[in-house]
Formats: structure tokens, sequence, C-alpha cells
């Protein structure tokens, strides 16, 4: 991955705690989030690929997780960083309630396209929070690849009156974000999209920018396999960035926030996602990476005994997460045997 040693597993295993903490809001179908706090020597560090994820590709958050926690992190160009409020595939009557969650934000992200519900609760959702936010908010929206090429254009031209600032992810595949974007084109129906499955789960994370796929790149820190790997993906693909969470607990946010820290000032396509913390009931530290003002400083906050403590898993979940680092680090010695 980035190239630099791998902590002993011995090493990594004393310093992991895990915990479980419920989200206030069902998000990706889950009302709990699991994670594996590291108490690293450059500090504390996350380690939450969602339980799903098989090992190959939870390996890669292992990587992000130890670089973070055990290596120095590349030179910060800022020190705040403007965050987008998260609204979750709630009723329309619920979106002032969860936009309230994230002061000052003057950017929201809008999840779309969940499994079970139509356009029509869409553009429900995304009319109530344009109508709850001022005249010069951002809109964006994120389908998570849930829609085929066709209910896409459909949805993206139904949406297009609340002036997206872009929709992210529309559809699972390289080229289907291709063709959406041609059939938008084509129609006169302009908006931008952005890639982020398509980057953090792909082979090649640089292929949705080659095939010039996608207007924009979203990266997330930790399932990139840290800061200095989502630098070189930066770097290589050329294209606008904003960097987001993957429902961490603060600990996982402030290496977002590093990450997005390090980006040069013409990469940053607005406010990121990482006000993340405030749908969550519970966290591991005192000091929450929460937004203030729309924004949030970038630090590296100290981990909680207390709430370690509080949040702490049951037996069997942490023995499931202690196998599951073992398996993953086998993953990542094996990549550095293979790359040599
Ligand atoms: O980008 C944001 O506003 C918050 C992060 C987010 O949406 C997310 C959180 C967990 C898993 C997937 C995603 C996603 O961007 O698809
Ligand atoms: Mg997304």
């Amino acid at each position: 991955m980035s190239g630099r040693p791998l902590p002993p597993l011995d090493t990594v295993l004393d310093a992991a705690r895990v915990v479980t903490i419920p989200t206030r809001t069902r998000f990706r179908g889950v009302s709990v989030r699991e994670a594996v706090l590291l108490a690293g020597p450059e500090g504390p560090s996350e380690f939450s690929p969602f339980v799903e994820y098989d090992d190959a590709e939870a390996a890669t958050w292992l990587a992000g997780a130890l670089d973070f926690g055990w290596h120095p992190q590349p030179a910060m160009r800022r020190d705040r960083i403007a965050v987008n409020a998260t609204v979750p595939a709630v009723d329309p009557e619920a979106v002032p309630g969860i936009l309230a969650r994230f002061p000052g934000c003057r950017t929201a992200k809008v999840k779309v396209a969940e499994r079970g519900q139509d356009l029509a609760a869409d553009v429900a959702r995304v009319r109530a929070v344009r109508e709850a936010m001022d005249d010069e908010a951002r809109v964006r929206i994120d389908a998570n690849g849930g829609w085929t090429v066709e209910q896409a254009v459909d949805a993206l031209r139904a949406l297009a009156s609340f002036d997206l600032d872009y929709a992210e992810q529309p559809c699972a595949t390289v080229a289907e974000l291709v063709a959406v974007r041609d059939a938008l084109a084509g129609s006169g129906t302009r908006v931008r999209i952005a890639a982020d499955e398509s980057v953090r789960k792909a082979d090649d994370p640089i292929a949705v920018a080659r095939s010039g796929a996608a207007d924009l790149l979203i990266l997330k820190a930790q399932p990139l396999g840290g800061i200095p790997n989502a630098l070189g993906i930066v770097a290589e693909a050329g294209l606008p960035v904003v960097v987001s969470s993957a429902l961490d607990t603060s600990v996982g946010i402030a290496m977002g926030l590093r990450l997005a820290a390090a980006l040069p000032e013409e990469l940053l396509a607005g406010a990121c996602g990482l006000g993340t913390v405030a749908l969550l009931d519970g966290d591991v530290t005192a000091d929450s990476l929460l937004p203030v003002d729309g924004a949030i400083a970038v630090r590296r906050p100290a981990l909680d005994a207390a709430l370690l403590e509080r949040h702490r898993a049951t037996p069997e979940r942490e023995a499931w997460w202690r196998e599951r680092i073992r398996r993953c680090y086998d993953v990542l010695v094996q990549r550095a045997a293979a790359v040599g």
C-alpha cells in the first residue's frame, strides 16, 4: 500500500478496543456502528470496515488505520474543514431535525435511491432540504450506486430544478456513469457526477477518472489505505475531490480531516462529508469532532477510557473483530511480500 512497515500484529491487538455505538437514525440499513479503536504511537486510530465486507476489502482499511496510528502524516495546508450536513433517507418531516444537528452547514448531502423507496420519496426529501436551507446553500445527493442508467437519468431530470451541486455514485459501474453523463449532456440537464464506490471499492481507483466518468471524486481515508495513498490517488486522477467519512467515530473523522487538510486548495471541491459524528449516539472521546459554524477544526482528540468502556462491544463481537484483524493483517503481509 503506502510501502511503510506494519507494526507487529501483537502490538496492534494489544492497542485495540472494540466498541458498538448506536446510530441516531438508521443509515445504510444499520442502527449500530462497530469500530476498533487503536492506541497507536502517533495517536489514536480507527479500524471500522462494515461487517459485511470481505477480508481483501477490509485489509485495505486496516492498512489505512495502521498508517494513521503508527506513521507521521503529510503536512497540513489548513486547520479548519467546512463540512456538509448528511441527511439519511428519512421522511421529509424529519429533515429539519436532521439539519439542526449540523449547525452552520451551508451544504447538505441527501441520501437517495434507498432500497424500498421510490423517486417521489427522493424528490420530497430533496425539496424539504432545499426549503429548510437558504438560497445560496448547496444541495448534493448520494445514490450509492442504487439506480440503473435509465432510473438515474429520470431522477436527475426530476431533481434538476433543485440545482444540485453534484450527484454522487448514481449508478454502480464506471460504464453506467459514463452512460448517465452522456445521456444528461444529450438532454441538456447539467449535473456534475461524483464517484465514491467507483474509487474506494474498485481494483483500480483511477479507472473512473481515466474513463471520464466523473467530474469529481469522493475520497475516504481509511478505505483507501490511508492518507498518503489517498493523496497519491488525487495526484494521479487530477480531479477535484471531497473527503468524506464512513460513519466513523471522531477518531476516523480526525483521519479524514487530516486528509482534507493536506489537499492542494485547487482540488478541494467544497464542504467535506465529515460531520457524521452528528448521526451517532455516542463517541469514544470527550472532544467529539462535531460541526461548529459549518466547519470542524482539524485535530486528533484523545480516546476517553470511560467512553470506551461505556460502548464496549460484547465478548463475542470483540472476538470477531480480533479474528478479523488477524486475517486482514495476513492479507497485508502477503500483499507486501508480493510487492517485494
Ligand atoms: O458524505 C457524507 O456526507 C457522509 C458519509 C457517507 O455518506 C457515507 C457514510 C458511510 C458509508 C458510505 C457513505 C457514502 O458516502 O456513501
Ligand atoms: Mg457515497
